[in-house]
């Protein structure tokens, strides 16, 4: 069962579970099941009875979230609480996706699992309350922190930057936010391969491998697309928005490698998802 199915992860969990042709899929996208609508989540396990249950639904608008808090809570923490709930309360597994926003900024080496957390922004603080809700509501659960996601669709800092570089001669982007960029599909069958394994419950961090910042990871879509659009590198402070973000959220990925295997490179998976960019 897949919740959130319209979302750029969702759609990639469809096509990995499929791919596995061993699975039976269920998916559900928000006008099919609104996680804020326990009748809608009742009627889905009464058609699915899922052995497992994969959430990629949430609000995911990091700026919009600063002045819509309850809106962000009501998917993030309390959406996410219920869904943990119902697959607790029937035997389902249950993995969760939750983000590299959500530890503390302090540090200058790959986070792990469990460093300090903190939560810059409204979207960070409703994740990490999701996350904490659904541990104490369902133990059993397999909860991913990833980074930077995108896709060939969907809304994404890749399909920001082709539009805007198509668009404009120049563009400045921020040169001091490091992190690691994440293919959906990528985390999606580190997904399907960590649930199908003996992987204790708990939280695994998912990223592509290598580091970039923002000014990086767009200057790697122009080269790759042969956009010719000049990039400046700024700071933080020179491109100012609602959420604050965090500087350092490069994400040790050895705990979940175990399981689902070493990632690959961003610059590799950035270079297949852009082939399927006509
Ligand atoms: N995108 C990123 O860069 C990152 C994402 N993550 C996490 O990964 C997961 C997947 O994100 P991603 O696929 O990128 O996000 P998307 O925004 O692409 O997809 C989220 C989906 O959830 C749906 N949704 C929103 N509210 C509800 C609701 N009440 N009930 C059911 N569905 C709802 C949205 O529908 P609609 O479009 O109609 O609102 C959308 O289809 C999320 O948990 C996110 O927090 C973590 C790190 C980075
Ligand atoms: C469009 C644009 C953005 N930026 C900066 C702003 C920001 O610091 C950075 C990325 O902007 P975005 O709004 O695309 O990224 P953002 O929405 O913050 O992306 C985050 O989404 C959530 C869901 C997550 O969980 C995170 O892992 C992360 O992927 O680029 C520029 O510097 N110049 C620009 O022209
Ligand atoms: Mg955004």
């Amino acid at each position: 069962m897949i919740c959130g199915a319209g979302g750029q992860l969702g759609q990639k969990l469809i096509g990995a579970a499929r791919a596995s042709k061993e699975l039976r899929i269920f998916a559900y996208n928000r006008s099919a099941l609104d996680l804020t609508k326990p009748e809608d989540l009742r009627a889905a396990f009464a058609e699915a009875k899922p052995d497992i249950c994969f959430n990629a639904a949430a609000y995911t608008a990091v700026d919009r979230a600063e002045s819509e808090p309850d809106k962000a809570r009501e998917v993030n923490v309390e959406g996410a609480a219920r869904l943990a709930a119902a697959c607790h309360q029937r035997g389902v597994g249950f993995v969760h996706f939750s983000t590299d926003y959500v530890y503390d900024d302090g540090y200058n080496r790959p986070l792990r699992e469990s460093d300090r957390t903190l939560g810059t922004s409204v979207y960070a603080r409703t994740k990490l309350e999701g996350e904490n809700e659904i541990m104490r509501h369902n133990p059993d659960a397999w909860i991913i922190r990833t980074s930077w996601v995108y896709a060939e669709y969907g809304h994404n800092f890749l399909r920001t930057m082709m539009r805007l570089g198509q668009e404009r001669e120049s563009l400045s982007i921020v040169a001091d936010q490091v992190g690691s960029p994440t293919y959906a599909a990528d985390l999606a069958a580190a997904a399907l391969s960590l649930a199908a394994s003996e992987a204790p419950s708990g939280i695994y961090n998912f990223a592509n491998s290598g580091v970039a910042s923002w000014y990086d990871f767009a200057h790697a879509i122009f080269e790759k697309a042969g956009i010719d659009c000049h990039l400046k590198p700024i700071r933080t402070e020179q491109y100012p928005t609602p959420a604050k973000r965090p500087s350092y959220s490069v994400l040790d990925t050895q705990k979940i490698a175990a399981y689902a295997g070493p990632p690959r490179h961003w610059r590799e998976a950035l270079e297949e998802c852009m082939k399927k960019i006509t």
